[in-house]
């Protein structure tokens, strides 16, 4: 269906935003009242500039607290609309919402509602326009868009219909079965936007917190679909207010609201994209350090191997079980340390994969490749991690493995043959800090892109700030896992680190052999250890063996999460994980102990 954006939802001027939205692709745009007065652009010319990008301006809005009125208003409110419709002629707008009154001197009369806008589209229609009626979530007599419609259905006019709104009618989780009762020919416009669930107040809710669908918690699709059944033909426009895009780069933000509408139109049944190839696991983590130095001798005391280099480029592959490391000195930053460049996903079809990613907009990362090398196809994410789409040992498919040549020699630290591992098997997960202003943007990406299910977003104190995180898994026994947050630092920064969690089946004897081995592990307060025995009843034991050797502990039913750190290295660590009894989680009450033991690390480390 055609696309469309209301201006509200992009940051900058309206001709910055006019520009994002064709840049993105979207075919036409509601013009936010404000945003025109705002503007040194006459009306023509903002029409002029809308259609030289291939914009239609679908809507102008809103118009505000115009029915119902005591006759002496209804005069000046008539006139007032009537300098808006001249207005919507020199934009070549023809559909003006009226949202539904929050005025005091409106009266609560469902008659006179109806009388004065038959009144409203009688002039409108003189001037060429229509008028789309919607229930503001917060209208003083009328908020739900049954009642709305009940009101326009009997002012019975050709250039009176209504705007529906996912917000408004999800927020007061009104039944949007309701919606096939409306004929579609009547539903002159349709707005849609999601936002978390929340229990506030539904106006401050609706003004600082929307976002756009699939990003949220309201069932925008399954309202969209109704509208489609009702035979609504319109246009999907996004109509977003949020503190967060106001201030982020329009042409971004506008890219997102477009993969969120390319996916909601899937997600409705309307459209249908290439099927997503949900990844099976992690083929690799790839680290990239100009020194390595301080890297391997950590990999290597965590029990890896070095067992490949790369033919063509200076990459190692480090191993243990299943879980491989690459570590690569190229190009990368000496001043910041190690960090976390990519990460390789098992797909069964790694282009379908990519085709998938394509049609959602995912930047596909330009690759360069060595003669005989296996293809690697990547996408950047967008923290701009790159995502590997890979098929590894698969027989009959080229597999980048084979782009390593073996290495290690025998008596030297991470050698395959020096003494074995120490009970890490697979990555179990990789966290990824997001910038702030694009976290909503990260959740929806993984979840369209990946076909990842979301889980409930946590908000965590961090001794310095808020701690937010959100998990995004696969499915299947063993799912793959990606933890994606955002954390302050003492300096207003967003904590740009990043880590690597292994399994074992064995945490005491992980940790045991850690602790041989010399892997500098995170303090955890023996605080912790006092509250731990507290709250649950573990044995004595049990819990002596956790405090020895810092373990964390959390429960879920009947699933158990053991887990601890190691120190961060530039901006990488690595957690080494155990889940028993089908555990389903991250650990996330332990957060606030993690980041306070790590903060006090960092401090003792300057
Ligand atoms: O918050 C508002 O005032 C407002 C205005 C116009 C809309 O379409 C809407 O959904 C909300
Ligand atoms: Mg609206």
């Amino acid at each position: 269906m055609r696309k469309s954006i209301a201006t509200v939802s992009l940051s900058g001027s309206l001709s910055e935003k006019l520009t994002a939205a064709a840049a993105a692709g979207f075919e036409g745009v509601e013009i936010f009242e404000n945003d025109l007065i705002a503007s040194p652009l006459t009306p023509e010319e903002v029409r002029a500039r809308a259609a030289d990008l291939g914009l239609a301006v679908d809507l102008y809005q809103p118009f505000r607290d115009f029915e119902a009125v005591p006759d002496a208003l209804l005069e000046r409110n008539l006139r007032r609309a009537e300098s808006k419709f001249e207005v919507m002629a020199r934009l070549g707008a023809d559909t003006m919402l009226v949202c539904s009154s929050v005025s005091p001197d409106a009266i609560d009369d469902d008659g006179l509602a109806a009388e004065q806008l038959n009144l409203l589209a009688g002039r409108a229609e003189r001037h060429g326009v229509r008028i789309a009626y919607e229930a503001l979530a917060w209208g003083r007599h009328i908020s739900t868009y049954d009642h709305a419609w009940r009101v326009v259905e009997a002012a019975d006019h050709p250039a009176l219909g209504t705007c529906l709104d996912s917000f408004h009618i999800l927020s007061r989780a009104s039944d949007p079965r309701g919606i096939e009762d409306i004929p579609g020919e009547k539903i002159f416009f349709l707005q849609l936007a999601d936002a978390p669930l929340m229990a506030m107040d539904v106006l401050q809710w609706s003004r600082h917190y929307r976002c756009f669908p699939g990003q949220g918690g309201l069932d925008v699709a399954g309202l969209l679909a109704h509208a489609v059944r009702a035979g609504y033909r319109g246009p999907l426009s996004l109509e977003v207010f949020n503190d967060v895009f106001r201030q982020a780069d329009a042409g971004r933000t506008a890219l997102d609201a477009m993969r969120s509408l390319l996916a909601l139109e899937e997600s409705a049944g309307l459209a249908a994209l290439p099927e997503p190839v949900v990844p099976s696991g992690f083929a690799f983590a790839e680290l990239t350090a100009a020194d390595s130095e301080p890297l391997i001798s950590l990999l290597g005391s965590l029990g890896f191997a070095r067992t490949g280099r790369h033919r063509g480029k200076p990459v190692e592959l480090w191993e243990q079980g299943e879980a491989r490391v690459l570590i690569n000195t190229a190009g990368s930053d000496r001043r910041s340390g190690p960090s976390l460049a990519a990460v390789g996903l098992e797909s069964a079809d790694p282009a379908a994969s990519v085709r998938r990613a394509e049609t959602l907009l995912a930047p596909v990362v330009p690759r360069r490749r060595g003669e005989g090398e296996a293809p690697l196809d990547a996408v950047a994410g967008p923290d701009g991690t790159e995502l590997f789409f890979c098929r590894t040992g698969s027989p009959g498919h080229p597999s980048w493995t084979d782009d390593f040549a073996p290495a290690g020699a025998a008596g030297t630290p991470g050698a395959p043959d020096d003494g074995g591992g120490t009970g890490l098997g697979t990555i179990d997960h990789v966290a990824l800090p997001q910038p702030w202003h694009h976290f909503d943007e990260a959740a929806l990406f993984y979840r369209s892109v990946l076909g990842l299910k979301p889980d409930e977003s946590q908000d965590l104190a961090d001794p310095y700030g808020l701690f937010r995180s959100l998990a995004v898994a696969g499915s299947g026994g063993t799912p793959l896992r990606i933890a994606l947050n955002v954390a302050p630092s003492p300096e207003g920064e967003a904590t740009r680190s990043q880590h690597i969690a292994l399994a074992t089946d064995d945490i005491v004897d992980t940790a045991r052999r850690l602790r041989d081995r010399g892997t500098p592990v995170l303090p955890i307060p023996a605080n912790y250890y006092d509250d731990l025995g507290a709250r649950y009843e573990l044995p004595a034991e049990q819990l002596a063996r956790l405090r020895e050797f810092g373990i964390l502990y959390d429960r879920d039913g009947d699933g158990e999460f053991f887990h601890f750190y190691t120190v961060t290295v530039g901006r990488v660590f690595f957690e080494v994980v155990q889940r028993t009894g089908g555990y389903d989680g991250y650990g996330a009450r332990n957060a606030t102990v993690r980041l306070a033991a790590q903060h006090a690390a960092q401090l003792g480390a300057v």
